[in-house]
């Protein structure tokens, strides 16, 4: 069953807020601490910008691959220098409030990965306004599929999603993969700084170009339809880490919080992590780090090492 009515209607904070508290609540920008908003974004968007490049000039790669015939339903691969498809798979869904971003840019971690023999997959998706979001959650879905179709000796499937790519990747539980025909080789999520009950953004600036009704925001939760999903734990070799900035705003944190909970009270193995030290955007640009904590975590969790 999924979350009954008075849960969701609870006690939740944000109902209590003002609309300019709950604007500057998701807001990741204006939560940063060693730059100001615009110049936080800027770097995000250059460090992004420039890892991409610099994988593409080094390493080899598919670029623009299509997995479905519509416009935007691309992705890209990173690959090790060792030539194997025996290798496990990072998936990376950038954030960017379905709105911004591209794979053009959220290759951070392919250098890191790549050197230790991990291939990284990119995902593209149609961005709002001209995408919807149950249609970015359906193109995720099919470039899973594709990605599990194209290399299917692939020694394990790492998704990751940042901000709203952690929302599309947490959506990937709920979807019924045998009426897809294929199950992905799903060994672990990274869910980075997500946001799982999209509810409170209906009525800020976020939803100017998504268009969500009530209803849409409802049915995209992963937060209120978990418990309820068909899609059950694949036992106990897939862990769900939940990962939060320290600099996160409070109501980011509340999210990542209440959906492990809700994680774990559906079965699934699943670890918190108030990763100490970063905001929003520090935590992914960091990933072109091989030394950054989270860049470790990752590593040890792809290489099974104690
Ligand atoms: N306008 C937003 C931008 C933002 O939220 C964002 C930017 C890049 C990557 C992830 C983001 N957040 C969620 O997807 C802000 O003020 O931070």
């Amino acid at each position: 069953m999924d979350a009954p009515q008075e849960e969701r209607k609870g006690e939740a904070p944000w109902r209590k807020m003002s609309g300019e508290e709950l604007e500057k609540q998701y807001s990741p920008s204006r939560w940063t601490v060693r730059r100001g908003a615009e110049e936080a974004l800027r770097t995000y968007s250059q460090i992004g910008s420039e890892a991409t490049r610099r994988a593409r000039a080094t390493r080899r790669s598919l670029l623009d691959i299509p997995y479905g015939a519509g416009e935007g339903e691309t992705l890209d691969v990173y690959f090790p220098a060792a030539a194997s498809e025996a290798l496990p798979l990072f998936v990376f869904l950038h954030g960017g409030y379905w709105q911004s971003g591209s794979k053009e840019e959220s290759a951070y971690m392919a250098g890191p990965l790549t050197v230790r023999g991990a291939a990284v997959v990119v995902v593209g998706y149609t961005l709002a306004p001209k995408g919807t979001l149950d249609q970015m959650v359906d193109q995720v879905a099919r470039s899973l599929a594709f990605v599990q179709k194209r290399f299917p000796c692939n020694e394990g499937m790492y998704l990751c999603g940042h901000s709203a790519g952690a929302h599309l990747a947490a959506m990937m539980l709920l979807v019924n993969w045998t009426e897809r025909g294929v199950t992905p080789n799903l060994k672990a999520c990274f869910l980075l700084s997500g946001i799982y009950d999209l509810e409170p953004i209906v009525n800020t600036s976020v939803n100017a170009p998504l268009h969500l009704t009530p209803e849409d925001a409802l049915r995209n939760s992963p937060q209120w339809h978990l418990e309820a999903a068909s899609a059950k734990p694949r036992g106990p070799a897939c862990p769900m880490l939940v990962i939060v900035g320290q600099h996160d705003s409070p109501e980011f944190h509340r999210q990542s919080r209440e959906f492990y909970q809700t994680l774990c009270r559906a079965g699934w193995r699943a670890s918190f992590e108030d990763l100490q030290d970063v905001d929003h955007f520090e935590m992914v640009w960091k990933l072109t780090q091989q030394d950054y904590a989270l860049t470790q975590i990752i590593l040890k969790t792809i290489f099974q090492e104690s």
